[in-house]
């Protein structure tokens, strides 16, 4: 059944990164929040960052979700949660790359308005390569997606572009379909200036970058959206183990 409202029209944007297993995707989210390369994470839940980024100029709240692929439950939730998607495969993994074409195909049919980046990650191990970069950029383009090879652990670079100007196509989109609903160019004006007056204050200088990471136990997951109580099993630790000084667990 085609499920296509956005489900946040205010607030945070809300991104949720999609992929199989091993293909970089906490890697990939990390590298873009902290600049750092972190060779190991946890993998046996969902992690939910929340942050406030420069989108396109001005502060934004952004809320990235670092799907797990161990919690096999998630995906259903995970469509309706987020407004935009970053589908990650890894250029090695063949089977990879097909769980990425399928949930691209998946997203066309349920969320076809919905802001779809296709990456594919360790772009480095060229030697190991499995999966054409034109296959996959040609698949994209069907699907209206954009697309982009990445090595998350060569260079921060790339993945802080590539980011960067998705989030801000998402924003425009968002703000687009804000217009299209009636807002008038005052009303919206005048609920920037809210945004940013909340944000920073009238004469506070512009907000340091603060990532909140959230490890999504069962508690924290009925705070969410309804849709998000049927996550996947609940899986707390009490301390969340990144080096990363931004991090907050909470
Ligand atoms: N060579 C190379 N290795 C990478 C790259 N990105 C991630 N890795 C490695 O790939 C492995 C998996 O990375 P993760 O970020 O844990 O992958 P994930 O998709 O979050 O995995 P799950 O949590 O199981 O879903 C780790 O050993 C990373 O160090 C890359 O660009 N190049």
């Amino acid at each position: 059944m085609k499920d296509d409202r956005n489900p946040c029209q205010s607030g945070p944007l809300r991104v949720a990164v999609l992929g199989a297993g091993e293909v970089g995707k906490s890697a990939l989210t990390v590298r873009y929040l902290t600049k750092r390369f972190i060779g190991e994470y946890r993998s046996d839940t969902d992690m939910l960052y929340k942050c406030v980024l420069q989108v396109d100029g001005t502060p934004q709240p952004v809320e990235i979700m670092d799907t797990s692929a161990s919690c096999d439950e998630s995906s259903d939730a995970h469509l309706q949660w987020a407004e935009a998607f970053v589908v990650v495969y890894s250029v090695t993994d063949k089977e990879s790359y097909r769980w990425a074409a399928s949930t691209i195909e998946e997203l066309t049919n349920r969320r076809s308005s919905a802001c779809v980046l296709m990456l594919g990650n360790k772009s480095d191990l060229g030697h190991l390569r499995e999966v054409e970069e034109v296959e996959a950029r040609s698949l994209a383009l069907t699907h209206a997606a954009r697309f982009s090879e990445v090595s998350t652990a060569e260079s921060c670079t790339p993945v802080a572009e590539v980011l960067d100007n998705f989030l801000k196509e998402v924003k425009s989109q968002r703000n687009g379909s804000n217009n299209q609903n009636g807002g008038s160019p005052k009303l919206r004006k005048i609920s920037v200036t809210k945004m940013l007056g909340s944000l920073i204050g009238r004469s506070s200088p512009p907000p340091t970058p603060m990532t909140h990471l959230i490890i999504l136990d069962k508690e924290e997951r009925s705070k969410l959206q309804p849709a998000m109580r049927r996550l996947c099993r609940p899986c707390l630790r009490p301390a969340h183990s990144l080096p990363c000084s931004p991090h907050t667990a909470v």
